[in-house]
């Protein structure tokens, strides 16, 4: 279980949020929103251990390991690595061959379970979106995490490949049992995928359930960063 209690972050004298208290459950799907500059990545790092929170506590489970799938950036045509060779940059580089065949093991299941193992040869920078986001899930995957994070993961993709990127995680969520934490402003992904969202408010969270949450609440918002 991942909990907050009173937890509050600043830079400097900019409040970022405060007094966040929330729960989040093992194998939970939940999604994490709320307007552009509200926390949700700060939030997402101070639970990865990058950053430090201000005050109050965000405590998970030491043994949880976590997985973090960011939104892919543009990669060059010519970038020199394939797909299984990015998704190898995840782990620790080694010439014992016992660890290699251990290695080449992992990296074949990840495959398989990211649908990947037909692409695996393809250079990453001639894939498509789809492809990329799903070679940044299978990167994330490496370490056997309890945790994923997707943060904004579906954000430049076509709706189709959105939906595809979102089955596989959802069958992963339910097969593996992996608690999965999707930063998103995408409304309709939200509804289809999570039952419950963290929402970000006058600098707080407040847990909702996903079927009262209306169209406009996400329109407002936007409008709101634009002001
Ligand atoms: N390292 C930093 N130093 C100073 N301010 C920061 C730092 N990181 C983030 N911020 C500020 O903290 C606030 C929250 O940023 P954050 O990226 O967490 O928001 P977000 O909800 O993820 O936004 P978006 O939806 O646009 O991705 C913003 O005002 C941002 O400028």
């Amino acid at each position: 279980m991942i909990e907050a209690k009173d937890l509050t972050k600043r830079f400097g004298k900019q409040l970022v949020f405060q007094n966040l208290n929330f729960q989040i459950n093992d194998g939970e799907f939940i999604s994490l929103i709320g307007p552009n500059g509200s926390g949700k990545t700060t939030l997402v790092k101070i639970l990865m251990g990058l950053e430090p929170s201000s005050s109050g506590t965000l405590k998970i489970n030491e043994k949880q390991t976590i997985g973090y799938v960011p939104q892919f950036r543009n990669i060059d045509l010519d970038y020199p690595l394939n797909i299984e060779q990015f998704i190898r940059l995840n782990l620790k580089f080694t010439f014992s061959a016992k660890q290699r065949n251990h290695e080449n093991k992992i990296i074949k299941s990840i495959m398989q379970k990211t649908h990947l193992t037909d692409l695996r040869n393809r250079p990453l920078g001639l894939a498509s979106g789809g492809e990329k986001q799903k070679a940044y899930l299978a990167q994330a995957l490496l370490n056997d995490p309890k945790i994923l994070i997707l943060d904004e993961s579906t954000a430049s993709l076509d709706v189709e490949v959105k939906t595809q990127l979102m089955d596989l995680v959802q069958e992963l969520n339910q097969k593996y049992h992996l608690t999965v934490i999707f930063i998103t402003h995408d409304y309709e992904l939200t509804k289809k995928y999570t039952k419950r969202a963290l929402l970000f408010q006058n600098k707080t969270i407040v847990p909702v359930k996903v079927e009262n949450i209306s169209k406009e609440m996400f329109e407002v918002e936007a409008e709101n960063v634009r002001i």
